[in-house]
């Protein structure tokens, strides 16, 4: 196996794990965009629909290679591995409150699968398999910003699953020399993301004419990631030799609670709101992460990485840019205006 200092994204062949979802989807339309084959792992559905992938430009559509099947089939796996020369592994079971409700199938779904994947990336030879994490294995800040040798806490069973999951990724390195690198994101937001998210519940909420917006705890602190700046991490790692065997953060290096972006939201839609907490929506007290806050200096260092979407500045576009898709009467529809997640 040959490792460059430097991949080249364009010519590669690239399989990319939870592609309809919502980031996945961002990443493989701009991997097709700098020049490389993509292959989509798409959950399979009898409908044969492929999620976000459906709404992307007939050009990058037909481009993609379309696989639908089940990162649990070790087999499967396996197969649409071969001759794959960069893995980009994002599917998982993302919902916290979920975690509570099914931890089992967190396990299944997000250790098992992943566990799958590290495996089909070192029977095959691939040349990087980044690995997606979460700034939720951190739980709440016990320092901050948060850098990568922070203790990990699981405070519910999503960031326990997250934990194994990385945990394994990193012995197929120290155990294989597999060039696996480990990507933690912090929250990251933008058209798309699903409304049971915090910032797309807000925005949909107030695009449907609601005024009493329905939230868990306002408190805690984020860290919030534009979608774009989390996919040009994911990419500028996937790059660079320097982050295989590693964990690497991509955080926006900005803290804001989300009561205060509430109100941002609020102001850049024009309209007044009040907020009503919804019980529903509240995680047990021990399993709320209070703060996160990221520090991204290793992404600089490793690849060259800075969020364009950075600072106060910086989410206010992020939250206009979101704002605006939202709006779009055609994106909204798909959101069954009106009705609330939970
Ligand atoms: N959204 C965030 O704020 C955020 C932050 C940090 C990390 N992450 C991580 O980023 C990744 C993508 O998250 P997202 O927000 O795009 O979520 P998402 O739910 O939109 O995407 C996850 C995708 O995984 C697919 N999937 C689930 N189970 C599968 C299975 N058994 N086989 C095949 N596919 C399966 C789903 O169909 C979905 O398309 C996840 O690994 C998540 O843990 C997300």
């Amino acid at each position: 196996m040959r490792i460059d200092d430097i991949l080249t994204i364009s010519g590669k062949r690239v399989l990319v794990t939870g592609a309809d979802g919502f980031i996945g989807s961002h990443l493989t339309e701009e991997l097709v965009r700098q020049g490389a084959n993509v292959r989509a792992l798409t959950i399979y559905n009898s409908l044969g629909t492929k999620g976000w992938l459906d709404h992307a430009a007939r050009d990058i559509r037909e481009a993609i290679d379309y696989r639908p099947g089940d990162i649990r089939d070790p087999f499967f796996v396996n197969t649409i591995t071969k001759d794959i020369d960069v893995v980009f592994h994002l599917a998982a079971l993302i919902a916290i409150p979920y975690s509570y409700v099914a931890p089992q199938a967190y396990l299944e779904t997000n250790v098992g699968g992943t566990a799958n994947v590290v495996e089909a990336a070192r029977s095959n030879s691939v040349e990087r398999c980044i690995v997606t994490s979460t700034s939720e294995v951190y739980g709440t800040a016990r320092a901050v910003p948060i850098t990568e040798d922070h203790p990990l806490q699981a405070q519910s069973p999503y960031s326990a699953s997250k934990i194994g999951a990385d945990m394994i990724a990193l012995s197929y390195h120290k155990s294989f020399d597999t060039p696996v690198s480990v990507v933690r994101p912090f929250n990251t937001y933008g058209p798309r993301q699903s409304a049971r998210a915090v910032l797309p519940t807000i925005i949909t909420q107030i695009a449907a004419g609601i005024t009493s917006i329905k939230l868990g705890d306002t408190r805690p602190t984020r860290d919030f990631n534009y979608v774009k700046d989390t996919v040009s991490g994911f990419i500028a790692l996937a790059k660079s030799a320097k982050s295989i065997g590693h964990v690497t953060n991509l955080a926006s290096n900005y803290e804001i609670s989300v009561g205060e972006a509430v109100k941002l939201i609020a102001h850049k839609m024009g309209v007044e709101i009040t907020i009503e907490i919804d019980a529903a929506r509240l995680r047990p007290e021990a399993s709320e992460v209070e703060r996160l806050w990221g520090d991204n200096g290793l992404a600089l260092t490793r690849a060259g990485w800075r969020p364009i979407y950075g600072g106060l500045d910086g989410f206010e576009r992020g939250l206009e840019e979101t704002i605006a898709w939202f709006r779009d009467p055609a994106n909204l529809a798909l959101y069954n205006p009106g009705r609330y997640e939970v």
